[in-house]
């Protein structure tokens, strides 16, 4: 059985308070409520501690936004894995698009970090996606192909069940425009079958893929009730429990 998973992006958002309040609430409410997904975060790396304070007994997963691809050195302002297993982190967003935009980050990088995390017991967040240009070009399906090649494919079978996959259309992120669920669900679909014919189908089946992508409470059930879909990851929406907790909700 895949693993079902609604993972919240902070992204560069919340001074000390907010952030601590808002996982005091998420705290509460895993508590008071049954889910039918694990429920994960990736707050700020300045928060990271705090949230394994709150989250003691890992009701919910705490992810770093990002990791180095070095395992330790003069890297000034880089986390490493070695610093988030000593910390019990859960694992790693790698790859996010703002990465790549803003911070030049590419898929040779995303493939020694998957690695690195891997080697340490952590979850890859592998993230992927087409910009508007190459959706618009036609371009979207061999974009993602070879994202995912080159980002995952020096891993071996047992390794590449860990990864858990998010597809992120850059054109959807924090725009409000959302990729159809059938937008969604043929990528996803051919994420898996592209996994498929190097790792052979029931390795494919076991690999969880998110959709991320101005995912909201009202567009979230029928996003993940597509048969590829495995949950979301979560950018505007998971900054308010009253909206991240719908989301979570659409698993009920
Ligand atoms: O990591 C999350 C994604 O970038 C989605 O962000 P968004 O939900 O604000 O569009």
């Amino acid at each position: 059985m895949r693993r079902k998973i609604v993972a919240g992006n902070w992204k560069m958002n919340k001074n000390v308070i907010d952030a601590q309040q808002l996982m005091v609430q998420l705290l509460s409410y895993k508590n008071n409520n049954t889910t039918n997904c694990e429920v994960w975060i990736a707050p700020p790396s300045l928060y990271l501690m705090m949230a394994k304070d709150v989250f003691e007994k890992d009701e919910i997963g705490v992810f770093a936004q990002d990791i180095s691809e070095h395992e330790s050195g003069a890297y000034t302002g880089e986390i490493s894995v070695d610093m988030l297993e000593s910390i019990d982190a859960t694992g790693s967003l790698i790859g996010h698009s703002e990465r790549r935009q803003y911070h030049g980050e590419t898929d040779s990088h995303c493939n020694r970090k998957v690695k690195l995390a891997l080697d340490k017991g952590l979850i890859p967040v592998y993230c992927n996606g087409e910009t508007l240009e190459q959706r618009k070009a036609g371009q979207h399906f061999e974009v993602v192909k070879n994202q995912t090649e080159v980002a995952l494919f020096t891993l071996s079978a047992e390794e590449i069940k860990k990864v858990v996959i998010a597809y992120e259309p850059v054109w959807a992120i924090g725009t409000g425009e959302t990729a159809t669920p059938e937008q969604a669900q043929e990528i996803h679909a051919h994420i898996r079958s592209i996994i498929a014919a190097k790792y052979g189908q029931e390795v494919a089946d076991e690999v969880s893929i998110l959709y991320g992508g101005s995912v909201k409470p009202d567009n979230a059930k029928e996003i993940f009730s597509q048969p590829d879909i495995d949950g979301g990851l979560i950018g505007g929406a998971a900054l308010k429990l009253e909206d991240f907790s719908k989301i979570i909700e659409a698993f009920n």
